[in-house]
């Protein structure tokens, strides 16, 4: 598979601040790659890297083999990120028709773009008059008016209600049988499980875990156990079944997908056992059972 985004050792720090510390990402030709960790994980920062906003520190970002920072590359590359935004004075028409001859393409490849994001009858519409769901697609149409080989979307389905988000992943597969790659953030592990062929966890700047969705779904605590209790967090790490451990307060979290054997031995093991209770597992719990560590 051709690799349309190759990522070396790319490094970064804000100050004192290590955001990025060594991570290594690849993305081929009409592959999806999400990437998914909770918030500070680095995100952000790899995606202004990607995008030529950033240098690698002493590592490398290739976009189809050039570096990004260079306008050619630039080309090649869609991006949706929040910060972005655009002038809203211009109509929408205006936009995705600047944006398809910024790229090097031609004015009349934005007509079939509006058209594919449902856009066609808002083209004469000022930005700023569109709703928030709106202006998502027409960030989408910008970026992919000049057929780029990388689409790089940041957190792109928030704030879109469920029929906009099948709508958006249904367009992507589209893109993707046409061989564009995708690297896209996200907080959602449903999310990433539904559009991504690989999942890549960030967290404190470091590659933790990658794999495909069924893999590390498989690895996912599905259920929470919550609990005052005074077992010490070496026996709780060693319960049978626990994949996390997280202390919050004077409560522990335990992740797991064997909520009874954890609640039988957690009952027969502290009779003082206090506070108990049962939830479908979070993020938190999930990321921290895809790391194989609880968060402190
Ligand atoms: N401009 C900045 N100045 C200083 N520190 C920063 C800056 N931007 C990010 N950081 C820090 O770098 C780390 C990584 O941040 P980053 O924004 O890349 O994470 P993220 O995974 O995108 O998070 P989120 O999901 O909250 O957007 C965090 O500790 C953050 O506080």
């Amino acid at each position: 598979m051709e690799t349309v985004l190759g990522v070396r050792g790319a490094r970064h720090s804000y100050g004192a601040t290590r955001a990025l510390d060594g991570v290594d990402l690849d993305v081929g030709a009409g592959e999806c790659v999400a990437l998914l960790g909770p918030n500070g994980a680095g995100k952000t920062t790899l995606v202004n890297m990607v995008v030529g906003l950033l240098p690698a520190g002493d590592g490398v970002v290739r976009v189809c083999g050039g570096d990004p920072r260079v306008a050619a590359t630039r080309r090649r590359l869609g991006v949706v990120q929040q910060s972005l935004g655009f002038p809203t004075t211009l109509k929408v028409g205006e936009l995705v028709t600047g944006a398809a001859v910024r790229a090097g393409a031609s004015r009349s490849a934005a007509g079939p773009v509006l058209a594919e994001l449902d856009l066609t009858d808002l083209a004469g519409r000022r930005a700023a008059k569109l709703s928030g769901g709106q202006q998502q697609r027409l960030q989408l149409a910008m970026a992919l008016v000049a057929d780029p080989r990388l689409l790089v979307l940041d957190e792109p389905t928030a704030g879109l209600d469920l029929p906009a988000r099948r709508r958006f992943w249904r367009l992507l597969a589209h893109r993707r049988e046409r061989g564009t790659g995708v690297l896209i953030t996200t907080h959602l592990i449903e999310e990433s499980a539904a559009v991504a062929d690989r999942v890549v966890v960030l967290d404190g700047g470091r590659v933790r875990a990658s794999g495909t969705p069924d893999e590390l779904v498989a690895r996912l605590p599905d259920r929470t156990v919550i609990a005052k209790t005074s077992i010490g967090r070496a026996r709780l790490e060693a319960l049978p079944g626990v994949v996390s451990v997280r202390t919050d307060g004077e409560h522990v979290h335990l992740g797991t997908r064997t909520p009874e054997a954890v609640l039988r031995v957690l009952l027969a093991e502290d009779p003082g056992l206090s506070g108990l209770r049962v939830e479908s597992a979070g993020l938190e719990e999930a990321v921290a059972g895809l790391m194989n560590r609880g968060a402190a």
